[in-house]
């Protein structure tokens, strides 16, 4: 049997150098924003009408990558509301999301956390979309693993909605395999007319599933 990878000695010219690295920003590249909610930052507040713990959020959109069930490579994300502004869901790692053999792809991980993120923002009637999101990857998750994920809204300062989540592992009180935190921007339904595709736009308006279409355009402020 050969040496393992981290025994083996390294090829030539495969040494990470790095550079000195410019913190410049300009218009063209703002600067990073804070995941930490700002000290006037408020409680998130449960719509009245958002549904009750336990219920399933289904899909916002048929063909969302996260959640909808047209697409065959999709996550197929199920999540369920939670207490307060909080959510469970659940993420079967499918051979189509490998990054390593066996082994579920990073950003696939993070799609998963960022719908789960996203579905949150429903509890409150907000239409949102993900602003920032930075994502610990703790373990690595099998294909095959069910993925068991937990998010919660932590703060809102004007437009911005603050979350974490956390999946894990082996059970929904497994060890945490990935973690995230992000903030979400509330936007008017015009930021998917404006920059989304007509054609996909007006079919999603036409959804004669009423819940789906409210949760994608008809939500109150
Ligand atoms: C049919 C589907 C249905 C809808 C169903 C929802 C679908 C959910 C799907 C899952 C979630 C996704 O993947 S969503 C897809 C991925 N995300 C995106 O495509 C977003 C692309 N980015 C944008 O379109 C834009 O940058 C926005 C909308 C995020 C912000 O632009 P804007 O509207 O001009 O807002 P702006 O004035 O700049 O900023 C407002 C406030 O937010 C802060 N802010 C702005 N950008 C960021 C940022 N990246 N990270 C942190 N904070 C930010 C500012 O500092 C400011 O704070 P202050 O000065 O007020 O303090």
């Amino acid at each position: 049997m050969g040496p393992s990878l981290a025994r083996r000695a390294r090829l030539p010219g495969t040494a990470v150098r790095s550079a000195a690295v410019s913190a410049a920003t300009s218009p063209e590249t703002p600067p990073e924003t804070s995941l930490v909610p700002p000290d006037d930052a408020v409680a998130p507040v449960r719509h009245p009408e958002a549904p009750a713990p336990g219920t399933p959020l289904g899909a916002h959109y048929d063909h969302c990558f996260g959640c909808g069930q047209a697409l065959p490579h999709g996550l197929h994300l199920q999540a369920h509301a939670g207490e307060g502004v909080s959510v469970t869901a659940e993420f079967t790692v499918k051979p189509q999301h490998q990054g390593a053999p066996g082994l579920a792809h990073g950003g696939v991980l993070t799609s998963a956390l960022d719908e789960t993120l996203g579905s949150l923002n429903w509890l409150m009637h907000s239409i949102a979309v993900t602003g920032r999101l930075e994502t610990d990857f703790l373990l690595p998750v099998p294909v095959d693993t069910v993925l068991h994920l937990d998010a919660r809204c932590t703060a809102v300062h004007g437009r911005k909605i603050y979350s974490d989540a956390v999946g894990r592992i082996g059970g929904p009180k497994g060890p945490i395999a990935v973690r995230a935190k992000a903030v979400f921007i509330e936007v008017k339904v015009e930021h998917f007319i404006d920059n989304g595709r007509k054609e996909e736009i007006e079919a999603a308006m036409e959804d004669p599933d009423q819940v789906r279409r409210a949760r994608a355009f008809e939500v109150n402020p």
